[in-house]
């Protein structure tokens, strides 16, 4: 499994790098799970990982705007992302999900860029779509990787919302149609032994790799202890 680490700033994508980070995700927590940092951030941390490490954005836990979110994938693949996500935060049915999905699709299609469908497990607290519909719509998109990561970041892990069994279907599902699949969402170093038997290509973290607290810096010892660990 490949480890996705979300820096907030150029210190701490270095530090996530040095800690043997496989992907380097740019976000913004003050703007919520998925939220997205300035295109000027990403390409700074770009620069810092000096293409040792592909780079992803986050493009926001957004609302139905088909429009605002295409024009989010460009600005990001622009600034140097190599992969783009979009949390269908307020998405509730498979049609919204289909266009968002599809006018980033196109919005990107000249850049070589991977859109990330990304869903919440905790998505009936959110009033989200299921993210288990997102292989399907994904795939018919033309996504490359489809994701789950926790909507509100309280602490509990995407494991207290989906089943290993959830999980497992989720992956599996993806994977058959030629996706690939990350799992975030608050992750501790417990769901360990559970995200080996899941097997998605990648995990994704940020609290974890700041000891717990995700609104304090990411440390390079934590990332270096978390990737011997998957
Ligand atoms: O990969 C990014 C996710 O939002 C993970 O963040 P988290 O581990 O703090 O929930």
């Amino acid at each position: 499994m490949k480890l996705l680490v979300s820096p907030i700033n150029t210190e701490e994508a270095v530090a996530a790098l040095n800690g043997g980070a496989d992907i380097i995700d740019v976000k913004n927590p003050k703007e919520g799970s998925l939220g997205a940092n300035y295109p000027w951030v990403i390409r700074e941390i770009r620069d810092a990982v000096e293409g040792k490490r592909p780079i992803s954005a986050a493009l926001g836990d957004f609302s139905y705007k088909p429009g605002t979110a295409a024009l989010a994938a460009y600005g990001a693949a622009a600034a140097g992302a190599d992969y783009v996500k979009i949390g269908l935060y307020d998405i509730t049915t498979e049609e919204q999900a289909y266009e968002m999905l599809t006018g980033i699709v196109e919005s990107v299609k000249d850049m070589d860029v991977t859109v990330v469908a990304c869903g919440y497990s905790d998505h009936e607290r959110i009033n989200s779509i299921n993210p288990k519909l997102l292989p399907a719509i994904g795939e018919k998109a033309g996504v490359g990787l489809v994701m789950v990561d926790t909507g509100l970041k309280d602490g509990r892990s995407t494991f207290e919302f989906m089943t290993e069994e959830d999980l497992i279907e989720f992956v599996n599902d993806a994977h058959s149609r030629g996706l690939e699949t990350a799992i975030a969402g608050t992750i501790k170093f417990d769901d360990i032994p559970a995200l080996k038997r899941i097997q998605p290509t990648i995990v994704g973290v940020r609290g974890i790799v700041c000891g717990g607290d995700r609104s304090t810096s990411i440390k390079q010892e934590l990332v270096e202890k978390l990737r011997s660990e998957i």
